[in-house]
């Protein structure tokens, strides 16, 4: 057996495993973001949260009678004068009164529970619709581990806000408020020596909350650097195991590990400071109380200035009791809005990320694109740094195959991104049908156009379910159809399940080429009006392929191809070819004319068949 052992990353492993996290967002206590926060429970202002504030004030307002009738009245009154009645009467009355508040908070923390999760479902729900509406900008730009923790973890985080956090929040400030009223309106001087160590508490507290605000940040980045190391991790464990980097990735994540549990011990180490120190002053007060009370008392009894009674002070007794407990709460509901407010500002973050691709509120639907494309002048670049294309301009009539030849890295891929409209132009304008692609409502554009892409995304479900993807309307008939004109059904037939074979998310238990095949059939049933393959048929057998150029021909008849490959043999019968190089086009023709030309094109297919000969 391997023995465990403790590995040493070299320098070079290190730099490996960089992670952009999201950074720290230090700001303060901001009651903008707050009330956006809150927003979320206005479809829910006219049941469920008026219900759960009402049980919650009837709740308070129980709670808050009971001490007096127990102290002024039971005690100064029905015990104090000896009247019996009185005191069964009052007796009834209190358990009476304990069983509306039992009954009241039941129904306080069902309704709020019901709102919280509900509050959540739309959060999750909007945040999720609106991230999938994004530009691949945004998704270059961070890793899908990070975006899970914000719609997985941050939206958890304040669950608990939403389902305790805010009825709770003002149940206590009502019993505080509450509690301050009646001891003042009781007993002044025993209100006043009780209370002076409030602002002392206050202070201490107050220079508590910036140091747990930034603890819990930084556990969601250490989150979410958990998260992206996992994703990366899984995704690519094939390449992992392949060249044995197995102990690598693992002390990478023993490390991150380690890192997360410390900032959560961190955290939640704050945190626990909250507690002892409400309990302290609680001691502090039970003590003024007593000494303090006891001088009163012994005062009044010996016909001093002071009035104060034994029932009265049972009640202050009963009320410093219930006093700490919402202060208590108050701190770590405190801490739970600033974890709230850590992750409703990643999350608003993301929410309020534009797509970069915008569609203008006047743009046209166009029905049915005719497949014309043209580039005019077109710059771009993805980092606003390199230029990905430089000035191109080039036409593609409607119905024709168009080829992009070029070394890697030349643009190619670019052009196609352009066409629909994953990003937009920097400079130029590419036009569809004559029509500025920006004028153009994105549905109607994408709908009409397939991309089919060499490392093809198959969804978990049946085959048949990814190959309806583009068109889900579409029948058991027609998806066979599909499948058989592309040469997919031999392999599908074959299946245990046929076309109902239940395929995992990103298609695992299929063979590149199989795939492949299915992307196509994925294709023709969506029937663009431009279909890009980009490198499409570069994992196909010889004699796959021989199929699959039948197959082409069916799928690119009567539509506006444009063919991403590197292996020449598919892009001969094109009926014109642009080569591309660092973003520029060199040459542009047919097979034969570039041939005779003599330029790039010519160098490229010798090479390529120099390459055969010599296999
Ligand atoms: N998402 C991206 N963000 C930043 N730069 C990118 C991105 N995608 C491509 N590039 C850069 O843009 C340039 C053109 O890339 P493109 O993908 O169009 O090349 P290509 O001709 O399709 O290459 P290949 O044949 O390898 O697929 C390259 O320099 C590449 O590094």
């Amino acid at each position: 057996m391997r023995k465990k052992q403790k590995i040493e990353m070299n320098d070079n492993v290190k730099k490996r495993f960089y992670y952009s996290t999201d950074n720290a967002i230090e700001k303060p206590f901001n009651w903008q973001q707050m009330w956006r926060l809150f927003s979320y429970m206005k479809p829910y202002s006219k049941n469920l949260l008026p219900l759960a504030i009402i049980t919650m004030l009837i709740a308070t307002g129980v709670r808050l009678a009971i001490p007096i009738i127990i102290g002024k009245y039971m005690f100064d009154f029905a015990i104090g004068e000896r009247d019996m009645d009185l005191l069964v009467n009052l007796a009834i009355l209190i358990t009476g009164l304990y069983i509306v508040s039992y009954v009241a908070n039941a129904l306080r923390i069902r309704w709020m529970n019901m709102l919280g999760q509900n509050v959540i479902y739309d959060l999750r729900k909007h945040l999720f619709t609106h991230v999938q509406g994004l530009s691949h900008r945004f998704f270059d730009q961070r890793s899908a581990g990070s975006i899970l923790v914000r719609i997985m973890n941050d939206i958890n985080s304040l669950q608990e806000l939403f389902t305790n956090g805010v009825i709770n929040l003002l149940m206590d400030f009502i019993l505080l408020i509450g509690i301050v009223v009646i001891l003042f309106a009781l007993s002044p001087e025993l209100a006043t020596a009780i209370l002076i160590i409030l602002p002392l508490m206050f202070f201490i507290s107050t220079s508590l909350r910036r140091k747990i605000r930034r603890a819990w940040q930084d556990v969601r980045i250490k989150q979410a650097m958990l998260n992206s190391h996992l994703n990366e991790s899984i995704q690519g464990v094939r390449v992992t195991q392949s060249f044995t980097q197995e102990w690598e990735n693992i002390a990478f994540f023993d490390r991150i590990n380690t890192e997360n549990f410390e900032s959560w011990r961190n955290a939640t180490q704050q945190n626990a400071i909250f507690r002892p120190f409400v309990e302290m002053t609680n001691a502090v007060g039970t003590a003024i109380l007593i000494w303090f009370g006891a001088y009163l008392i012994q005062s009044s009894l010996q016909g001093g200035s002071s009035t104060l009674t034994i029932g009265v002070f049972i009640s202050f007794a009963f009320y410093l009791g219930m006093f700490w407990e919402p202060i208590s709460r108050l701190g770590q509901l405190y801490n739970m809005l600033l974890v709230g407010m850590a992750s409703s500002e990643r999350i608003f973050e993301f929410l309020d990320e534009k797509p970069i691709v915008d569609e203008k509120d006047n743009a046209v639907r166009l029905e049915e694109i005719r497949g014309e494309i043209e580039f005019k002048d077109v710059e771009f670049s993805y980092d606003g740094k390199r230029t990905a294309l430089n000035r191109i301009s080039l036409k593609m009539e409607a119905g024709q195959t168009v080829a992009l030849v070029g070394h890697t890295g030349s643009g190619k891929t670019t052009i196609a991104n352009l066409i629909s409209r994953f990003y937009d132009a920097t400079g130029g304008e590419v036009k569809i049908d004559g029509n500025n692609i920006r004028d153009i409502s994105l549905q109607s554009l994408r709908s009409q156009i397939s991309v089919v892409l060499q490392d093809t995304f198959i969804f978990s479900g049946t085959i048949n379910d990814n190959i309806r993807f583009g068109r889900p309307t579409a029948t058991d008939e027609e998806v066979k159809a599909a499948a058989e004109a592309v040469g997919a059904n031999t392999f599908i037939e074959r299946l245990k399940n046929g076309y109902e074979t239940e395929v995992e998310e990103r298609g695992n238990v299929l063979s590149v080429g199989e795939r492949q095949l299915i992307s196509f059939a994925r294709a023709l049933l969506a029937d663009p009006s431009i279909i890009i393959l980009d490198e499409a048929t570069a994992s196909i057998d010889t004699e796959t392929e021989v199929q699959i150029q039948l197959a082409l021909k069916k799928l690119l008849k009567g539509r506006t191809a444009i063919i991403i490959a590197h292996r020449l043999s598919t892009i001969r019968e094109a009926d014109n070819i642009f080569v591309l190089d660092h973003g520029n086009i060199m040459e542009q023709g047919n097979h034969d004319k570039l041939m005779e030309h003599k330029g790039i094109y010519y160098h490229l297919v010798k090479a390529q068949f120099t390459m055969q000969d010599a296999g």
